[in-house]
């Protein structure tokens, strides 16, 4: 058995189609939503993924609005460009580019943002609220996972689900989307230390990989027919001495899953489309 691929740039394309028809709609009530992105230093790869976003507002008619700070500023400089962007009316949301340089305080910096313009859905207060089931901007991760396997008729309710990862921005906010009422999945929230991490995932109907490790999900560690999402992207070196980017999942689980959300063109283009939504619903609620 070969798994049916789940094509997240395909579902990221129509999910960017709908949002053109939003955009359009707050343009006839006189609004256009600005995504700002603010971005420190010059690392190449958050240099790509920044002009992604660009890219992709400029697709559905979002406003762009770039900051760009060299790899030395201070906490103040950096302070003062999120204030500017938080009393802009024509920022509806804007995301921080992570990670920072070494010296800028992050969690300080997250929680400078106005919980209203966050993007990312990453300040301590949504992802307070959605600890508690409150309405608030979502992270863009879990929510596109989410979004994918429920326009795949992945079921979730019911489903036993084994995420790997408990990193913030995606393996423990994705645990506690799932377990939402309208998810009502089950879900076992596994990470490096688990001792039976194979025993976990054998067990699960879905299996979603957000370690970082490259190849951690081996075959062997699913159940034949299983959905299978890998969140991992690790930069490494091949045997042409070229960079690139790895999953962490093996390539044979493609002959054992029934269902695959492969790395590239699965949740990277989803997590873009989610930031799409975000701000265009910042938008709609700011007016
Ligand atoms: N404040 C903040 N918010 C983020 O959402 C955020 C961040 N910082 N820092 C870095 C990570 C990484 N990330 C990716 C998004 C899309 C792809 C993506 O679209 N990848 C393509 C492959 C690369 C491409 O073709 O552009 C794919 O998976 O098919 C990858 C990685 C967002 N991040």
């Amino acid at each position: 058995m070969t798994a049916t691929i789940l094509d997240g740039k395909a579902t990221a394309a129509e999910i960017k189609d709908e949002l053109r028809t939003r955009v359009k709609a707050l343009a006839e009530r006189g609004t256009t939503p600005g995504l700002g992105t603010v971005l420190v230093g010059s690392d190449p790869g958050s240099q790509a993924y920044v002009n992604g976003k660009h890219r992709d507002c400029a697709e559905v008619g979002i406003a762009s609005i770039r900051r760009e700070l060299p790899a030395d500023a201070s906490q103040e400089q950096l302070d003062g460009v999120l204030a500017e962007l938080n009393a802009d009316p024509a920022c509806h949301g804007y995301i921080v580019q992570l990670p920072l340089p070494g010296h800028l305080d992050t969690q300080r910096t997250l929680e400078m943002i106005d919980p209203a313009k966050d993007a990312d859905g990453l300040h301590p207060v949504n992802l307070g609220r959605l600890v508690l089931g409150y309405e608030g901007p979502l992270p863009c991760t879990p929510r596109g996972i989410v979004e994918l396997l429920r326009r795949h008729d992945v079921a979730l309710r019911g489903a036993k689900v084994a995420v790997i990862g408990r990193g913030n921005t995606v393996g423990r906010p994705l645990g506690l989307l799932l377990t939402r009422r309208s998810e009502n999945a089950t879900v076992t929230l596994c990470h490096t230390g688990t001792l039976d991490l194979a025993e976990q995932t054998r067990a699960a109907d879905i299996v979603i990989v957000a370690a970082g490790v490259p190849g951690l999900l081996t075959a062997d560690m699913i159940t034949p027919g299983a959905t299978v999402v890998d969140v991992g992207i690790t930069r490494v070196i091949g045997a042409d001495g070229k960079g690139r980017y790895t999953g962490d999942v093996d390539p044979e689980v493609a002959a054992v899953a029934g269902k695959l959300v492969p790395m590239p063109g699965g949740v990277g283009p989803m997590t873009r489309a989610m930031l799409l939504t975000n701000v265009v619903e910042r938008a709609e609620r700011q007016g």
